[in-house]
């Protein structure tokens, strides 16, 4: 049987009326079921042994005792809830009033679950939030942040979509609530995005989101700022509606008083306690007034003239112990209302606190006698508790039916439809993931690795006349201008300009116009013929005037050291097509020994084929890097990462949803920088291409769990960005991607060895370039680092998840 308001009321005022009386003759029961256990709750022994019984306080929708909570260190803690109390009873709307910054979100947001109490206790619904079982966070409660909370991309369809299938609702159900709670709310098309509504509209769409799923109890911090006055009305209506039934309960704070009105009961919060918890009717009949803003007038007035500190009460406040009703930084209370709303102005002067009587038993209104109104208060180390003394506030829930559902279906799907419509919905993000792992490895491919060509050399040749810049000789076995047959081996890479003397050649390679100078005597090949025909007879002026005499420009490693090999490789290349063309052994102008065909690679290795593993690795892992390291803090400020958690989603399900988007996306740029690597730019493969794939995939994966890392450690995005690219360049270096780590100094070997890419470049390098299996150490290794690095990485972020949910 649904009840009136009025009675309802006067039941919320009955309850209360006994609690401190300690009247045992309780209010006679009122007949429905609910009024049975109402009956017990009143026949129970008064308000302090009523709370030490857990049974009474599952009784309750929502019940707080002795709530402590502060924000900041422990060192310079910002008290925010002092040793609150707060009795919400089953089926009433509880109206949640009190200053701005008093601390009504706090407890709103300990209520459902999304932070933690330092101290004291909370029962909602039977249980306690966070626990198993408890549906606290979870389907049980709907929830209307302060902020909107939504994702401004979706839709209104796709938003409520995303909360129904959280809730574990059907989808036609979803659509049927969708239907009614558009018309309700005289929202717009549900095909319009949130972001293009106005912010009353985007408001109500919250509101939507919590009212949803139809939960047993609503939470609703401030609601109707920014509603026009009408719909405001028929929100309340709803509100008295749903509740009428006595098993759906509301706490909704409001910046208008006036509204407040149609509430059963109002609590009325300052400095982190209520002060008192009453039915308007009651708090108008107190206080004589016709409005509650008079009521509200009245007791800032009358606190202002009791809150006004002796020189004497100012030194107790300091000394006061910590948490106790003296101890409190309160603030002289300005009342301002205006059109309704309640405006606070706050002058910062330390004060007593209004409610501290003299008997520390109790805490109250001291201007109002009324047992109705009184609060008792244990003190602060009642229960043992010490204000911010960390105490485990959630013990296991009893009532534990469905402890062992780690996830349901319903929030997967809308986890995993909500990352792919971000993405979807981003068309930069989309070219991000798959063009620029396709740019990078085209313009790696091009760029590096390739030998430099067009070098240019100053020749002197004094050996043989140059015309026009030609250099005769004759390619038979001719012991004539023999520079000019070795300069023609000289051709790969350079290019040839004669000078005229020494000093010009010289010159030019100092003013970087040239790459190095070669110097042929006059006499070069007549010596060379005698030096090879003398062999060890011929004298040293001999010998020296047979020799090219060579300055290169070292300045570049890279280019000096291939002109020095060059030049090398020539006179090589010349001795022995000389020898043959004469008939003689051409292995007699090579050096002695013998190099065989190489055991991996070839005779000419390419730096491409070195560096290509690494740079696989690197694109794959900082593409996921890039992609995921933003993806919890974007969410987060947004609200909707906190809104989902009060939605019942868990930290393991947000990363496996983000998890399995990635991999999809990962298998596409690894698909790309595969194809293009190997069958484009046809970088060596002498491995098992599967474990190539693998290996490369599960770099995708560990970078993105290093992108979960830093996006559950960094508060803004742009520190995430700073904290991805800082990590770009040590990994890079330090993991022998482009350079042996053997060339490292041995500490930094180490280091390099702790490093995510290390050893999986070691084993992709040994299964491209020497195509070992999995069997060998070497390649196994690296698979058994990633492994142990993704674990980490999900690990730590949990870790730091779950401890900033606390
Ligand atoms: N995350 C936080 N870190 C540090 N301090 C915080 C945090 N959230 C709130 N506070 C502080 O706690 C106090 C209470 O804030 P809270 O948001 O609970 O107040 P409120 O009563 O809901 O205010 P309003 O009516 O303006 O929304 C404020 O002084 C606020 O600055």
């Amino acid at each position: 049987m649904a009840n009136p308001p009025e009675l309802r009321t006067e039941r919320v005022k009955q309850m209360f009326s006994w609690t401190t009386a300690g009247e045992t003759s309780p209010p006679s029961p009122m007949g429905d079921a609910k009024e049975s256990k109402m009956s017990q709750i009143q026949f129970s022994p008064p308000f302090e042994k009523q709370e030490n019984s857990v049974w009474q306080k599952r009784q309750q929708a929502v019940c707080v005792r002795h709530a402590f909570k502060h924000y900041g260190s422990k060192k310079r803690p910002n008290h925010v809830l002092s040793n609150l109390n707060m009795t919400v009873a089953k089926g009433t709307i509880y109206g949640l009033l009190g200053a701005s910054g008093c601390g009504k979100t706090t407890l709103l947001s300990c209520i459902v679950g999304r932070r933690k109490l330092n101290s004291g206790e909370i029962w909602v619904l039977g249980g306690k939030p966070g626990t198993k079982g408890s549906g606290v966070p979870g389907k049980r409660v709907g929830y209307m942040p302060q902020e909107i909370a939504l994702y401004g991309e979706f839709t209104i369809r796709e938003t409520m979509m995303y909360f129904g299938w959280i809730f574990g609702m059907e989808t036609r159900e979803i659509v049927e609530r969708l239907r009614f709670l558009l018309d309700f709310l005289d929202l717009p098309s549900e095909n319009r995005m949130v972001k293009n509504l106005s912010g009353g509209q985007q408001r109500r769409v919250s509101f939507a989101v919590a009212l949803m799923h139809d939960p047993e109890l609503l939470i609703l911090d401030e609601p109707t700022v920014g509603v026009d006055p009408l719909l405001r009305q028929s929100i309340w209506t709803h509100l008295v509606r749903i509740t009428s039934s006595g098993d759906k309960t509301v706490i909704i704070t409001t910046h208008y008083i006036e509204e407040a009105r149609q509430a059963h009961c109002i609590g009325l919060m300052r400095s982190g306690r209520l002060l008192a918890e009453e039915s308007p009717q009651a708090l108008l009949q107190m206080y004589s007034c016709i409005s509650l803003e008079d009521v509200f007038l009245k007791l800032s007035r009358k606190q202002g003239s009791e809150t006004q500190p002796t020189p004497q009460q100012s030194n107790q406040l300091t000394t006061a112990p910590h948490g106790s009703a003296n101890g409190q930084a309160n603030q002289v209370v300005e009342l301002n209302v205006t059109g309704g709303a309640l405006g606070l102005n706050k002058m910062s002067k330390r004060e007593e606190a209004p409610y501290a009587a003299e008997d520390a038993q109790v805490v109250g209104l001291v201007f109002h006698q009324s047992k109705e109104v009184l609060i008792v208060d244990h003190g602060a180390g009642s229960n043992g508790d010490i204000p911010g003394k960390v105490t485990d506030v959630t013990p296991e829930c009893e009532d534990c039916g469905d402890c062992l559902n780690f996830t349901s279906r319903g929030k997967i799907k809308a986890l995993i439809q909500k990352n792919f419509l971000r993405m979807w919905r981003n068309i930069g993000v989309m070219l991000f993931i798959f063009v620029l792992p396709v740019m990078q490895v085209i313009l790696f491919c091009l760029a590096i690795g390739r030998d430099p060509s067009g070098l240019r050399l100053a020749i002197v040749n004094d050996d043989v006349r140059i015309l026009d810049g030609l250099c005769p000789y004759n390619a038979s076995c001719s012991m004539k201008n023999l520079s000019c047959r070795y300069l023609d081996h000289l051709d790969n890479h350079t290019v040839k300009e004669y000078y005229a003397n020494l000093t010009d050649a010289l010159k030019a390679v100092e003013d970087g116009e040239a790459w190095g100078a070669l110097y042929f005597n006059e006499n070069y090949t007549d010596s060379l013929v005698a030096r090879l025909a003398l062999a060890d007879t011929a004298d040293n002026e001999t010998i020296t005037s047979s020799e090219v005499q060579v300055w290169l420009d070292m300045s570049n490693q890279q280019i000096g050291l291939m002109l020095n090999r060059d030049i090398q490789f020539s006179y090589r290349d010349f001795a022995k097509d000389l020898l043959e063309t004469c008939h003689y052994n051409p292995k007699l102008g090579d050096i002695p020994i013998d190099f065989m065909d190489p055991i991996y690679g070839n005779k000419n290795p390419s730096f491409t084929d070195f560096v290509a593993p690494g740079v696989i690795l690197t694109i794959v892992f900082f593409l996921a890097v890039a992609l995921t390291s933003s993806a919890l803090i974007v969410e987060r400020m947004e609200g909707l990462l906190d809104r989902s958690w009060v939605a019942g989603v868990s930290p393991g399900e947000i990363l496996f949803s983000h998890v399995v988007t990635q991999f999809v996306v990962m298998c596409g740029q690894t698909a790309l920088v595969l194809i293009f690597m190997i069958l484009v730019f046809e970088v060596k493969n002498n491995g098992n291409i599967m474990f190539v794939i693998m290996l490369t995939l599960l770099q995708g994966l560990c970078g993105m769990c290093f992108g979960f890392v830093i996006s559950a450690a960094c508060e803004l995005e742009r520190n995430a960005i700073q904290l991805a690219l800082g990590s770009f360049y040590p990994t890079l270096l330090l993991s022998g991607v482009i350079w042996p780590i053997e060339g490292m100094p041995w500490v930094l070997r180490y280091v390099s060895l702790c490093l995510p890419l290390t050893l999986a470049t070691n084993s992709l390098r040994s299964i491209l370039t020497r195509g070992w299996p999995i069997t060998d150490p070497e390649v196994y290794m690296g698979f058994v680092s990633t492994l142990a690095w993704i674990a980490l990485f999900l690990v730590v972020t949990l870790t730091i998840l779950r401890f900033k949910r606390n």
